[in-house]
């Protein structure tokens, strides 16, 4: 595996986008929602580009000639994210950015690139699932990520796994100051016999009230 899944909040960074087609206007839209101050480079920008209103996005129309016209733009931004149908411009400005130790993200070949964005789908609250097949098929990754959020959408057990480590954690973190002692005791709730019954029956507040107890029994036993 050459590839870590990271989930990076791009609040704050910059990303340059070159083309402003289909695909540079979906990443555009996509960096921007997640608080990138993005700037596309095309010759001809997409009508979901023109409409967007939005401080942190800049357009600048050019038609590149060569690669090395983007150098002073690919100097200033984090992430370099490659869309033109111009084999010749991508794979230029992929040489420019790798040198100069920027992440890449090519939608054109995922080879000259090191940045992937994959599939993705928010499952509920904060559970998401992303699936990718590093380029080689995106239809099987798709069909894949649908083929798991089926699963999981329908999962009363995870959900109430979810919830209510959710909930607990926040209980226990103002219980028990201490982290080593916390990490430790997230397990001793996981395999609690009655706590995983009202887990796998989906009884949500029961199987928070279970996990309190576990504590409290612990949080007497200190005490003594
Ligand atoms: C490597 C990667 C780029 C990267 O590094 O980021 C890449 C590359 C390529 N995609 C191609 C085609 C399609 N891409 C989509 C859709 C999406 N593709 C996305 C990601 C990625 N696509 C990356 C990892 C993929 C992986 O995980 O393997 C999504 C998730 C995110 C996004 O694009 O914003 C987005 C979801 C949009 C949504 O959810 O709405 C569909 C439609 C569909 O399937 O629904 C098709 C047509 C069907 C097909 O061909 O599969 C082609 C062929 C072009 C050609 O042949 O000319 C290439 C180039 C190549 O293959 O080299
Ligand atoms: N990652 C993905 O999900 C997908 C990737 N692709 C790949 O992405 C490429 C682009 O697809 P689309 O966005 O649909 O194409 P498009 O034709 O809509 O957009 C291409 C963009 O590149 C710009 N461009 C091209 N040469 C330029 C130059 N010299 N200077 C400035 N701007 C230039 C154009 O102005 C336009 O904005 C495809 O060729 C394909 O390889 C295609 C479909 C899906």
């Amino acid at each position: 595996m050459t590839h870590i899944p990271l989930y990076i909040d791009f609040d704050g960074l910059k990303v340059l986008v070159i083309g402003g087609g289909n695909v540079g206007a979906r990443r555009s839209i996509t960096f921007l929602e997640s608080g990138a101050i993005v700037t596309v480079v095309a010759s001809y920008f997409n009508e979901s580009l023109l409409k967007i209103n939005d401080k942190k996005l800049k357009l600048i129309k050019m038609e590149i000639k060569k690669p090395e016209d983007l150098n002073e733009l690919i100097e200033n931004n984090d992430l370099i994210v490659l869309t033109t149908d111009n084999e010749f411009i991508n794979n230029g400005i992929y040489k420019i950015a790798k040198e100069k130790g920027k992440l890449i993200n090519n939608a054109t070949n995922s080879s000259m690139g090191n940045v992937i964005v994959p599939f993705r789908k928010k499952i509920y609250d904060n559970l998401e699932v992303a699936v990718t097949s590093l380029g080689y098929t995106g239809i099987a990754a798709r069909r894949s990520l649908e083929k798991i959020e089926n699963c999981l959408e329908n999962d009363i057990e995870i959900k109430t796994l979810y919830d209510s480590m959710k909930e607990f954690k926040k209980y226990i973190k103002e219980k028990i100051k201490n982290p080593k002692i916390r990490y430790r005791l997230y397990f001793e709730v996981e395999k609690d016999e009655i706590y995983e019954k009202y887990v796998k029956e989906g009884k949500l507040n029961e199987a928070i009230e279970r996990a309190k107890e576990i504590i409290k029994n612990y949080i007497k036993d200190m005490d003594k």
